[in-house]
């Protein structure tokens, strides 16, 4: 009874918390240049926590679906060490955090070797969509698919077609970094430039709930293991790997002050999702898509911040 008590208290807690930060939704704004994006209303503001006992909560717009974005960037990274090695991944990508935008294609230009400096960067991230398994482009995706149903226990899970395919579209800056990184060797992709970019942009597209974001990084913070069965479903290290990335260069250049402000290892995309890790604890999936001029979510980032020093939940 206590323990009960003890949990509808923190619900009730945490319900507080997303309506006082949802205030902040109006000082972001939605991305565009992913034209289907710009269709999402900028005074959403969802969460949900995954806990210890394997029940999912959520609060706010917590129902709401939403596509992944840059958060694929941890499931494709862990997928792709998982098929094609550690060794190989990192030859052609590298670890260290850059302080520019994702998207940046002049500090790829500038570099003495054209290694990407990390996974979490567009550069870093097509290279490593180039190593998930697969001898053909519909092999990759449903390999891809295969595993973000593992991950979020949800059979049903597909990527959105509407917005896969209005980054196809329009995906030129992408488009060109995945073709410098070819003429430097550092994408040799079977498959070809164009179905990799098509890989890509459906990987970016997986479409879930705050539920479904919170389950994947719950197995992230528990060593990898579904919390039914205890399942390895991603090796230790490479989930321990995963957690590092998320700290390092999770949240782009704002990752330094989310690290110190919050330290909860998290990983941002610009449709508004971010995930956050507690090591065994909760897993935190969040949604609000009125972005900072960093791209990430603007009161997703302050719910971060909030929940981190009300529940003292820092790894630091
Ligand atoms: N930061 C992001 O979420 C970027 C993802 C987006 N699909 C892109 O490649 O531009």
């Amino acid at each position: 009874m206590a323990v009960k008590e003890e949990f509808r208290q923190f619900e009730m807690e945490v319900g507080e918390i997303v309506e006082e930060m949802r205030s902040f939704t109006h000082e972001g704004s939605v991305a565009t240049y992913i034209p289907e994006l710009r269709h999402a209303d900028p005074g959403t503001l969802g969460c949900a926590l995954y806990t210890k006992n394997g029940t999912c909560v959520s609060f706010g717009d917590g129902e709401e679906t939403f596509t992944l974005q840059s958060v694929s960037k941890v499931v494709a990274l862990a997928l792709a060490v998982m098929d094609s090695g550690e060794d190989q991944v990192f030859d052609k990508v590298g670890m260290e955090p850059t302080g520019g935008p994702f998207y940046s294609i002049a500090r790829l230009a500038l570099m003495n070797s054209s290694k990407p400096l990390n996974p979490m960067i567009n550069a870093g991230a097509l290279t490593v969509t180039s190593m998930i398994g697969g001898r053909t482009e519909a092999e990759k995706v449903e390999r891809l698919l295969r595993f973000i149903r593992e991950l979020t226990g949800n059979d049903a899970l597909t990527y959105d077609s509407a917005v896969a395919a209005s980054e196809f579209r329009t995906a030129d800056y992408n488009r060109a970094l995945a073709y410098l990184l070819k003429g430097e060797g550092v994408i040799d992709s079977d498959i070809g430039i164009e179905p990799l970019l098509d890989v890509y942009t459906k990987q970016c597209a997986l479409s879930m709930s705050c539920c479904d974001l919170a389950r994947i990084v719950f197995i992230f913070g528990h060593e990898g293991r579904s919390p039914e069965t205890g399942e390895q479903i991603v090796p230790a290290p490479v989930a321990r790997m995963v957690k590092t990335f998320m700290v390092t260069c999770g949240m782009y250049n704002e990752s330094g002050e989310l690290a110190i402000r919050a330290g909860i290892p998290a990983k941002s995309g610009v449709s508004g999702a971010i995930l956050g890790s507690v090591p065994d604890g909760m897993g935190i999936g969040i949604y609000s898509p009125a972005l900072n001029e960093k791209g990430n979510s603007r009161a997703g980032v302050e719910l971060l911040k909030r929940l981190s020093r009300h529940f003292q939940l820092s790894i630091f």
